[in-house]
């Protein structure tokens, strides 16, 4: 029935449908296709279709618009659509424009991105199963409102919560696309609570909120105190670390329009919501809201843009936005929201900078954690508080190393280290993953004396313990260390026992890497200790000491959370460089200084968010075949009547050179008019997969546009 119609009469009288298939970029297919239907199915419903040898899950489009370009094919030369999943509601217009405007905007095809943001398991079901699974939904649907939790207390909102909360009420009640919501609020100020109260009014007026947050680890916090709040409200959550099933469950509830809540990562900004009100994206700046891969869109971004298309608040939220959104609030275009002050009054941590340099220099003296710092640390675990070390480098030493001939640890695959892990006595790649056992001795000169080079998380725990030793508690036991980090949470249901311990108090010095200083509600928490962050700021990335602050910042406000005892808490940073305007600012909490500074910096160097950028990546097993890529392409890009405003920088290796013996170089493209670079990357696409065939041995290219790192 898919199959090729036998005459042009019996093709004329069917129906031309337009569908988005899952074509790949390279395929060259970026514009849904023409199929024939003996009925009308309506854009948006789902549905099988022949495309080459294969059927795949497709999705009906809207009809041709005037203008699309594309060849309009003869119907007798085009296949018949399969059956089609009607059982499930279509996706419906805003869903469908969010996707277009997204496969456009980040050069992907329509329809590899929009099935690559459906749960996995709907290309599995024919409709007959289909069917099977909403029966089912609607089955745990009434036993969950049986069990139903009771509410929770409300606070009463601080003037500056109140403030906030009304000027977003106002906006919910406009029939205008509300401009976008800069809610710029210390750590503790209680950004969360107002999203609640957002959340609370939006649902009263029968609409569904989307929440976002960066990290898979804040979902079940968030959801805990969501579902706390609204009892008897039907919240689904959607990150990849859910079973292909659970997905599929959380997406259909969305989609169907029964869940009130979806809290999810970047990739449920995509979520299907046919009633949403309400956007809120927590931490606004995080790296994390980037997809590194495929589409490698931002969710923040299209949160922004979807928020437009649906004339919905959009709520961004962070003690430290991106200079992007900062700027945007600068010139108008988005409205601030201020909470300046913790909730209860509470100080903000004082940051103390350790000056390295002011180490003895002699041999023996460690540079893991400096005397005074022992000193506090020393001084919270006998006052029964706890103390939050961060290291943002896991693994036992980056390095093992050879003082005899000078061997080092590292990648046969990759311009990269491989890392001691001592627990399970391997050294691994970190971006490969190759791993294996520990040499017993130097793999080049045979000497016996090999040694960790540097530090990570795992030794750091290792020396606080040891640091520690013989500290008591106020109860007379004895000091405990811990540390969380992707190593030591490996196991499903670890991270969460493991953050368990320390809010219950188990815990009295925590060691982690950047996992524990976001997000968390830590409420005995009085110093957080940044044991090495310098190297942040010599980065050649443009973004770094944004990153740094924004992380340090957050890192702070891990530390005296409870306001009674705000006053003792502290934040230590150990740094060789305390002078660092970047420090000097972090002393005093002072994030207005910080991205004034740095907005002059970007300006004059024409940077983000005063210039736009994308990235050309190319990957190929010699550096010569990349380079040689990157430079016909710019060349293309040259010939395009579309490049006027634009800046083509030569190729250069990307600061990871090789991985997984695979070399990879990037070229940059600069313009300060966003409308001039996206044309001019349309029309280089078609140019650059004819560039790919005559590049033997190229293996992939991408465009990243917006890239976060460079
Ligand atoms: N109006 C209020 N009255 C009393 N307690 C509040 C109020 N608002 C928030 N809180 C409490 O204050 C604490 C901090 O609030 P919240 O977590 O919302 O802050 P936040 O700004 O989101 O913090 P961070 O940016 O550090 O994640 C929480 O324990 C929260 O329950
Ligand atoms: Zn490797």
């Amino acid at each position: 029935m898919s199959e090729l119609p036998a005459t042009p009469a019996l093709a004329a009288a069917l129906l031309r449908l337009r569908v988005a298939v899952d074509a790949p970029q390279h395929s060259g297919i970026a514009a849904p296709l023409d199929y024939l239907s003996e009925r009308p199915l309506a854009p948006g419903t789902l549905l099988q279709v022949p495309l080459g040898k294969r059927e795949l899950l497709a999705i009906v489009w809207d009809p041709a618009q005037e203008g699309d370009q594309g060849q309009v094919l003869p119907a007798e030369q085009l296949r018949q659509v399969g059956p089609a999943l009607d059982a499930l509601p279509p996706l419906n217009e805003a869903w469908r424009r969010l996707l277009e405007f997204a496969a456009g905007y980040y050069q992907r095809s329509i329809g590899e991105l929009a099935l690559s943001v459906l749960p996995p398991q709907l290309r599995e079901l024919d409709g007959k199963q289909l069917q099977g699974r909403l029966k089912k939904l609607a089955k745990l649907r009434t036993e969950a409102d049986a069990s139903a939790i009771e509410a929770s207390a409300v606070p009463e909102l601080s003037v500056a919560q109140a403030e906030a909360l009304q000027r977003i009420d106002t906006l919910m009640q406009t029939d205008a696309a509300p401009p976008p919501l800069l809610l710029y609020g210390v750590t503790g100020s209680g950004k969360t609570e107002v999203y609640l109260r957002a959340a609370e009014h939006a649902l009263a007026q029968g609409r569904q909120v989307l929440v976002l947050v960066p990290e898979i680890n804040l979902t079940p916090q968030l959801e805990a105190r969501f579902a706390e709040r609204f009892a008897g409200r039907h919240i689904v959550s959607l990150h990849s670390g859910l079973t292909p099933a659970q997905r599929l469950r959380h997406w259909l509830a969305a989609h169907l329009g029964e869940a009130d809540l979806v809290l999810g990562t970047r990739l449920a900004v995509f979520a299907s919501m046919p009633r949403l009100g309400l956007i809120a994206v927590d931490e606004e700046h995080d790296p994390s809201y980037k997809q590194q891969d495929g589409a490698r869109y931002s969710a923040r971004d299209l949160a922004v843009y979807r928020a437009r298309l649906e004339r919905v608040p959009v709520i961004l939220g962070s003690a430290t936005p991106s200079l992007e959104s900062w700027q945007h609030a600068n010139a108008g275009r988005y409205q601030r929201l201020a909470l300046p002050a913790r909730i209860g009054g509470g100080a903000m941590p004082r940051v103390r900078l350790f000056d390295m340099n002011s180490l003895p220099r002699n041999k023996g003296v460690t540079t893991a954690i400096s005397a005074p710092l022992l000193h506090a640390l020393r001084q919270r675990v006998e006052r029964g508080e706890q103390s939050l070390v961060f290291l943002n480098r896991r693994g036992y030493a980056p390095v093992l190393h050879c003082g005899e001939c000078n061997w080092k640890s590292d990648c046969p695959n990759c311009s990269a280290w491989r890392v001691f892990h001592k627990e399970d006595r391997t050294l691994r790649c970190h971006h490969c993953g190759v791993a294996e056992r520990v040499p017993r001795a130097c793999p080049s000169c045979g000497n016996l004396d090999i040694a960790p080079l540097g530090r990570g998380t795992e030794r750091l725990e290792e020396q606080l313990a040891e640091m520690l030793q013989g500290v008591l508690r106020p109860d007379g036991g004895p000091a405990r260390v811990a540390r969380i980090d992707a190593d030591s949470t490996k196991l499903k249901g670890s991270l969460e026992s493991q953050l368990g311990a320390v809010h219950a108090g188990e815990v009295d010095v925590l060691v982690g890497t950047q996992m524990v200083t976001k997000g968390h509600d830590f409420r005995r928490i009085t110093l957080v200790a940044a044991v090495n962050p310098d190297a942040a700021l010599f980065s050649s990335d443009f973004r770094a000491p944004e990153r740094l602050f924004s992380l340090l910042m957050q890192a702070a406000g891990r530390a005296g959370r409870d306001a009674a005892q705000a006053a003792q808490s502290e934040m230590w940073v150990q740094t060789w460089h305390p002078q660092h305007a970047l420090y000097q600012a972090l002393l005093a909490h002072d994030f207005e200084r910080f991205a004034a500074s740095q907005l002059a910096e970007r300006e004059s160097a024409g940077l983000p968010p005063f210039a736009h950028l994308a990235l050309l990546r190319a990957e190929a097993r010699t550096p010569e075949v990349a380079e040689a890529f990157l430079k016909a392409a710019a060349e293309a890009a040259a010939g395009l009547s579309t490049a006027a405003q634009l800046l083509v920088y030569p190729p250069v290796p990307m600061s990871m050179a090789r991985v997984a013996n695979v070399e990879r170089m990037q070229m940059l493209l600069e313009s300060a008019s966003r409308p001039a670079l996206q044309a001019l990357l349309r029309a280089w696409l078609p140019e650059l997969q004819q560039l790919k065939r005559e590049h033997r041995g190229l293996l992939r290219w991408a465009i990243d546009v917006d890239p976060l790192a460079i």
